[in-house]
């Protein structure tokens, strides 16, 4: 079986809260890009992962792929798989691909042992895997708060937009970036601006960590201007970055981003 876990976006990230477990409480608006990975997993004799293509740092044994197989191998005892993930997301770019291939690999397991488990089953086992992991799950656009897993409906759609997202190859922890943001209560209605045209977005919808982020990566903030001197309706950071999205009515050249990841393509 494969599948193609996908990127997200976040359309405006309110850091809201410090909480006491560690985490932060967050409002922002997920959204699914078609930046895809690869996961294939097949029946075997015994458990193995390989990956190909980007290097992902890190134990391969810590590969959210393989926690969500121990996670639901140690509940429903199921068999061995032999799992191959080729990595096309750019990593540590606040576009949730490790999120995405973790919550992929626990709807597979469902599929492929026919565990029967319900949407709601399946997004609390990703709550354990990490923050970002349940919204990938039903992969819809969803208002979100909490630390990552509250959903809330959210009436907006983007079909049919063109979206361009550019990675400058940089690697943000995203406990680092929390660290570097003083939590702040929205200071705006975040749901009913999202709600509203996306032409009142410019200077509304923020990402808090831009503030810190953008200061200490230059190459991040020029990036984010010239997507919108290139035309773009609304520009911003995903995430605790290093990527920027830009949305856009029509195709734009992208000649001058060749030294960058690139991915661009029309909203679902
Ligand atoms: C910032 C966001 C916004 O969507 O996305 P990314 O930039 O990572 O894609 C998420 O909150 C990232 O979620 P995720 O990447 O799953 O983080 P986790 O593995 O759960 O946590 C990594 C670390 O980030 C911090 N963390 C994460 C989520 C959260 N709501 N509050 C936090 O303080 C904690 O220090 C935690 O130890
Ligand atoms: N399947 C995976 N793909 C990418 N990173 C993974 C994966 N599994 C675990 N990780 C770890 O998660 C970290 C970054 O996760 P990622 O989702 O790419 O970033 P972000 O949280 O910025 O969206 C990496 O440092 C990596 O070690």
């Amino acid at each position: 079986m494969i599948t193609f876990p996908n990127a997200k976006i976040n359309i405006g990230l309110g850091i809201t809260e410090k909480r006491s477990d560690g985490f932060h409480n967050i409002a922002s608006c997920f959204y699914p890009v078609n930046w895809c990975d690869m996961l294939e997993m097949i029946p075997a004799k015994t458990l193995s992962f390989q990956s190909t293509g980007i290097e992902i740092p890190g134990n391969p044994d810590g590969n959210l792929c393989l926690k969500a197989y121990h996670l639901l191998n140690e509940k429903y005892d199921i068999p061995p798989v032999q799992m191959h993930l080729h990595k096309i997301i750019p990593i540590g770019a606040g576009l949730g691909g490790g999120s995405a291939d973790g919550a992929f690999a626990i709807k597979m397991l469902n599929d492929m042992n026919q565990l029967g488990l319900s949407i709601e089953e399946m997004e609390g086992f990703a709550t354990e895997l990490g923050s970002d992991c349940p919204f990938f799950i039903e992969n819809k656009p969803v208002y979100v708060t909490g630390r990552g897993e509250v959903f809330d409906t959210l009436d907006l759609s983007l079909e049919g937009k063109y979206i361009v997202l550019v990675n400058p190859n940089i690697h943000i922890s995203t406990k680092e970036a929390y660290s570097g943001v003083t939590p702040t209560p929205l200071s705006v209605d975040l749901k009913q601006l999202l709600t509203s045209s996306i032409n009142e977005w410019k200077g509304n919808v923020v990402n808090d960590f831009e503030h810190s982020l953008l200061k200490n990566y230059p190459v991040i903030d020029n990036i984010k201007k010239s997507l919108y001197q290139k035309g773009a309706i609304y520009a911003s950071m995903t995430g605790s970055g290093s990527t920027v999205f830009g949305i856009f009515d029509d195709e734009i050249d992208l000649s001058n981003y060749t030294e960058y990841m690139v991915w661009s393509g029309k909203l679902d």
